[in-house]
């Protein structure tokens, strides 16, 4: 497979037209919506038939990549993470881990069923959580167009901070797959935390945007991840050279790209939840969830 960074060229030209928010939640505001406007699926609980779905993709040998990091007093989540995607994560299905960490030392054994692997990443330390969450792009696009394109047919990428908690399986596979952040599937998109600077390459206008999601979860194929991450690090480069760091760092590039690269499957906030948060009548299971963690130790 080669792999291609094709910039910006064929940006597509939804990027700067006008057109209704689509809301998740319908009128009885206990129902998800299940198409986006661009016809990709929202995935939720109902929607699919797991047996089904099962049959279809288990003949197809793939391997899943699932991509942390961990870096600092961040390896203290890896135990946790990894044993509950033991137990969650695309379960029958050959998986392969990639832990990017500055400490390899640090990392606990987990004992991983067949047919899944852990490849431990080694990577340098930046001093700023800032600068080590918005780095994942670069690291990610590296280490694609190194190997992960030659070991992988999809490949999540997610934060080290939560924990699974239900079945996360093929239903999630897709071309480019984003997830709706849990604290703003009700919020009309001017309200998004969008970057509203025009100077950075993130920015977003008050009528553009669907659904806000979370730079907690993304992915997709290997190939679109890659293009994907490159393209959003060119992004966090540009703003880098004009001394700007966007409000929520690689959060705000992912929002900003997927409004003009459309994701071909969208995940409902089940797969992106947040445990301080009481689950919604809205949402029947929680799937992946954030720890609730002391945020200002762990960055200090
Ligand atoms: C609700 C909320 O406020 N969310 C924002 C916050 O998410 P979070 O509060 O979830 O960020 P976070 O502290 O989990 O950092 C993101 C990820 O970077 C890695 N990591 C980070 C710091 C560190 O010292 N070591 C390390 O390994 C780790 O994999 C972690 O899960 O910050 C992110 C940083 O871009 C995004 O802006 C999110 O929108
Ligand atoms: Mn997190």
């Amino acid at each position: 497979m080669k792999l291609q960074y094709k910039g910006e060229e064929p940006s597509q030209p939804v990027a700067q037209s006008q057109y209704p928010q689509p809301k998740l939640l319908e009128q009885k505001h206990t129902r998800l919506l299940t198409l986006t406007p661009w016809l990709a699926p929202i995935v939720s609980e109902g929607t699919f038939d797991p047996e089904l779905l099962h049959h279809i993709y288990q003949p197809l040998n793939l391997t899943i990549g699932l991509t942390v990091f961990a870096v600092g007093k961040y390896t203290q989540f890896v135990q946790h993470f990894l044993e509950s995607a033991e137990r969650f994560f695309m379960q029958g299905y050959r998986v392969r881990y990639y832990v990017f960490t500055d400490d390899p030392t640090a990392l606990p054994r987990v004992p991983l069923g067949p047919g899944r692997l852990l490849s431990i990443v080694p990577i340098k330390r930046h001093s700023h959580w800032e600068e080590i969450s918005t780095r994942r792009m670069e690291t990610i696009s590296q280490h694609i167009a190194e190997s992960v394109h030659r070991e992988v047919d999809y490949l999540f990428c997610v934060d080290v901070d939560m924990v699974f908690r239900n079945p996360w399986g093929p239903e999630t596979l897709g071309d480019l797959v984003a997830a709706i952040h849990p604290g703003y599937f009700t919020v009309p998109r001017q309200q998004f935390p969008y970057e509203r600077r025009h100077v950075s390459t993130a920015f977003v206008a008050d009528g553009e945007g669907d659904f806000y999601y979370g730079g907690a979860v993304f992915g997709g194929r290997v190939a679109r991840v890659y293009e994907f991450t490159r393209g959003c690090h060119m992004g966090i480069l540009a703003d880098k050279a004009n001394g700007i760091m966007a409000v929520w760092q690689e959060e705000s590039h992912l929002n900003r790209r997927f409004i003009s690269h459309k994701p071909s499957k969208v995940l409902s906030p089940e797969y992106l939840w947040d445990d301080r948060k009481p689950q919604p009548p809205s949402l029947k299971l929680i799937r992946f969830s954030t720890l609730d963690k002391d945020t200002n130790w762990l960055r200090s």
